[in-house]
């Protein structure tokens, strides 16, 4: 049998008596990564933080890294990586001195070595003693990135990680993402980047805080009998759309 990385069904979350994620089923075998799809505002953040911890749900059950997700999750917290939207670290701290104030934060005992692990993995180390501020967007996303393995999590939840980033430099953030997964790390990212949708092992495609799809790509495709993905996502929203979409 798979061993499933997250085995979560029927998150739930509203906000003022609206259901913004709506009995969403998740599952994500160990070492792959599924691509988290949907248009804006659709659920995906919110969905993101209870998996890891951060959010309460309303209503779910079941287990991240072999953990119950809703009981344990100080303990889920801790193992997981999270990767928010937004470039959290400090600007006028060196690449060096923002992982290492992060190891500090989590009392790592082997900071130092955690700290060099992390600039080597990701091909920071010869620019360690550079100003983040001064970073281009993609350095600034693997530096991220690098932040977010310093604990050795064994689950990444990617918000959107590429966002604004050039398509150099989303292919080479992808091509570490595979490599993370080789290594057996699982991987669950949200995109709007169809692009990046197709190098991901599987897909779940929600709006309106419900799952619309899910499966590889290819299966998606086929099933809404569209062209590509992207028409794909057209149709299934706007097929939502009539069935739900007023009320939500
Ligand atoms: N703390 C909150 N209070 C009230 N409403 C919220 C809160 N957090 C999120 N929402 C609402 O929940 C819905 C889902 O938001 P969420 O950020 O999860 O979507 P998303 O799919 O991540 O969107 P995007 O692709 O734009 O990042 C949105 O309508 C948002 O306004």
């Amino acid at each position: 049998m798979t061993e499933l990385t997250i085995d979560v069904r029927g998150l739930t979350k509203a906000y003022g008596g609206r259901r913004v994620v709506d009995a969403v089923d998740m599952q994500v075998a160990t070492g792959r990564i599924v691509g988290f799809l949907g248009p804006n505002g659709s659920g995906k953040t919110t969905s993101l933080r209870m998996l890891c911890g951060l959010l309460t749900p309303d209503a779910g059950e079941g287990r991240v890294l072999g953990l119950d997700f809703r009981r344990e999750a100080a303990a889920v917290k801790r193992q997981v990586g999270y990767m928010t939207q937004k470039f959290g670290l400090y600007e006028d701290l060196s690449i060096r001195e923002n992982l290492d104030f992060i190891a500090r934060l989590f009392s790592m005992p082997d900071r130092r070595a955690a700290v060099d692990a992390a600039l080597q993995r990701l091909g920071l180390a010869t620019r360690q003693q550079q100003l983040a501020g001064a970073l281009s967007g993609g350095w600034k996303q693997r530096l991220a990135l690098a932040a977010c393995l310093l604990h050795r999590p064994r689950l990444l939840l990617l918000d959107e990680p590429t966002a604004g980033v050039d398509p150099k430099a989303r292919r080479e953030f992808w091509d570490q993402i595979h490599r993370l997964a080789g290594e057996g790390i699982t991987v669950l990212v949200s995109t709007h980047y169809m692009d990046e949708a197709e190098r991901c092992h599987e897909l779940v495609y929600i709006a309106y805080g419900r799952v619309l799809a899910r499966g590889t790509a290819a299966s998606i495709v086929a099933e809404a009998g569209a062209r590509d993905l992207e028409d794909a996502f057209v149709r299934l929203v706007g097929r939502a759309n009539d069935n739900f979409g007023q009320a939500g």
